[in-house]
């Protein structure tokens, strides 16, 4: 049984898959050997000629894991120095017993002066604290790492660059800036959260010797997103299929000068291989919109009562509403009507309940229709503190948390964007997504993400996977084209990045 890939462990999980190694009669300080010699080969590996090996070692567990690393590449021959936080003869356990094997004379933290940003500077191996960072740093420690960053050392960093909260992501205080990280069994949310995505450099995954159904049984409900987990559920078009059977989309767009957010998103669904795509506009913004399609299709709604006309049409198979809509009452009074149909609220159809967004919870509690539960909301940070203001302000939760929270609440998939898009469904599945490129940020990318999505669920995929798969594709079209990108190029991307993914 391999560890796939995408499997995150939190911290506490890792925690517990050492406590059941242990329990199943393997050797806890065997592993952390195996860590350290891990580590070691890693520096060797990047930095062939090094002049200096400065080992920094915490306190814990991961400060025995640099003990191990020091006295290898000692072993190896490489000059080393040790600097230790704390008094290195209160270590315990197996922290210990790897600073007795170590035969290298350390010195206290505050005697290292970082030595960077020239060929034969230091490379720092940092071993302070790994998951067992319990609160900010603060005093020598901070000054240290600040001082470590300035030099700009080289740093390989053991399971986490200091600093970083493995379960969110965040800086505690301050964080070293790691050229490579090597973490063990599996990646931790924070190697993909950012801003500790950022501070990791490049993340390399080692087999230190927990059996791999030990670390699958204390996996929770969270992975990195990607084709392994919404694969199966990936529309396949067949040959014989006539177009309705791919399902439906409705485009909401706003008034005569905002119809470009629509069209983008209605774009995108086509492309993203809905049947047919028809764009409901107001009367006055039909003329200007005529003009620009050609196989998305239009239809007039003006109000509410035009609305609930069209909705008897069971074809319509999912509804995206927000993109360029405006925000107000008319917003409200659409995303309530289509609250039991397959819907992705985005943008101004988020806003709109901003003063009463328990009205819209209560909506999507009220399951009626065979496409209950298909509701997607695609927030950006604005627009989820708009809705969800106390979990947005809550400092003790993650964005995973906060997505999650924000999903059992809303009774809807949550896509809280950004460039660490979290993903979450109310019954507590996450995925973090990592394949964004920067330039994905540009104008309109929300609508084509909003389309894509929108185009999944009327194709009957479920709401978490569509959701997941949809931000996926986004990302992915956007690493094809680069530097420059505008939402126009992204819809173009599309079809080359789903016909990646059906291919595999
Ligand atoms: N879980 C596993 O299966 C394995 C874990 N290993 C290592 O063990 C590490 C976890 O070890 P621990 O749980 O001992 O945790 P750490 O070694 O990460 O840190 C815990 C220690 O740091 C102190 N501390 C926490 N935050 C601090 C702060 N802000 N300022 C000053 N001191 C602070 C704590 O009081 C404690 O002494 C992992 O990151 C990994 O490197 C490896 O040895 C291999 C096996
Ligand atoms: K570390």
């Amino acid at each position: 049984m391999l560890i796939p890939s995408h499997t995150l462990l939190a911290p506490d999980e890792m925690a517990e898959a050492d406590r059941r190694a242990a329990l199943s009669g393997l050797s806890s300080y065997g592993l952390m050997e195996q860590a350290g010699r891990a580590v070691a080969a890693e520096v060797l590996r990047h930095f062939p000629v090094l002049e200096r090996a400065v080992v920094l070692c915490g306190p814990g567990n991961n400060g025995g894991d640099g003990y191990v690393a020091a006295r290898v590449l000692a072993e190896s021959g490489v000059p080393v120095a040790l600097f230790y936080l704390g008094d290195p003869d209160r270590l315990k356990g197996d922290a210990e017993r790897a600073h007795r094997n170590c035969k290298i004379n350390g010195a206290p933290l505050s005697a290292y002066r970082p030595d960077g940003g020239k060929a034969d500077g230091d490379v720092v191996i940092d071993a302070l604290f790994g998951a067992g960072l319990a609160r900010p740093l603060e005093g020598e420690v901070k000054a240290l790492v600040e001082a470590v960053n300035e030099a700009e050392c080289p740093v390989v960093a053991v399971d986490l660059p200091s600093g970083i909260d493995g379960r969110t992501g965040r800086v505690m205080g301050a964080a070293l800036r790691a050229q490579h990280t090597i973490t063990f069994m599996a990646r931790k949310p924070g190697h993909l959260l950012l801003p500790g995505r950022d501070l990791c450099g490049h993340v390399t995954v080692t087999d230190i010797g927990i059996p791999a159904r030990i670390v699958a049984a204390c996996a929770g409900r969270l992975a990195e997103n990607g084709p392994a987990v919404w694969q199966a559920s990936l529309p396949r078009p067949e040959t014989a299929q006539h177009k309705f059977v791919r399902g439906h989309l409705m485009v909401f767009s706003g008034g005569p000068s905002a119809t470009g957010a629509g069209r983008l998103s209605a774009a995108a669904g086509l492309r993203t291989g809905a049947g047919l795509v028809t764009i409901a506009a107001p009367g006055n913004a039909l003329s200007v919109l005529a003009t620009q399609l050609t196989a998305v299709m239009l239809k007039r709604i003006d109000d509410l009562d035009g609305l609930e006309g069209v909705l008897e049409d069971k074809r319509l198979t999912a509804f995206v509403l927000g993109p360029g809509f405006g925000i107000g009452e008319r917003a409200r009074a659409f995303a309530l009507a289509l609250s039991g149909r397959a819907l992705v609220l985005d943008a101004d159809g988020i806003s709109s309940f901003s003063e009463d967004p328990q009205s819209l919870f209560d909506a999507f509690r009220q399951e009626r229709g065979e496409e209950q539960g298909q509701r997607v909301l695609t927030p950006h940070e604005g627009e989820f503190a708009r809705l969800f203001a106390d979990i947005a302000g809550d400092r003790s939760l993650g964005k995973v948390e906060k997505a999650r929270a924000a999903a059992s609440r809303a009774n809807a998939v949550i896509v809280y964007k950004g460039a660490d898009t979290v993903i979450a469904a109310p019954d507590g599945r996450a995925l973090i997504n990592a394949n964004a490129p920067p330039w994905l940020a540009t104008a309109g990318s929300g609508d084509v993400l909003a389309g894509i999505i929108g185009a999944l669920l009327a194709q009957k995929m479920p709401a978490f996977e569509a959701a997941a798969a949809g931000v996926w594709l986004h990302g992915d079209a956007g690493g094809r084209l680069g530097a420059g990108l505008t939402a126009e190029d992204l819809v173009g991307a599309i079809g080359p990045a789903l016909a990646g993914l059906l291919a595999g």
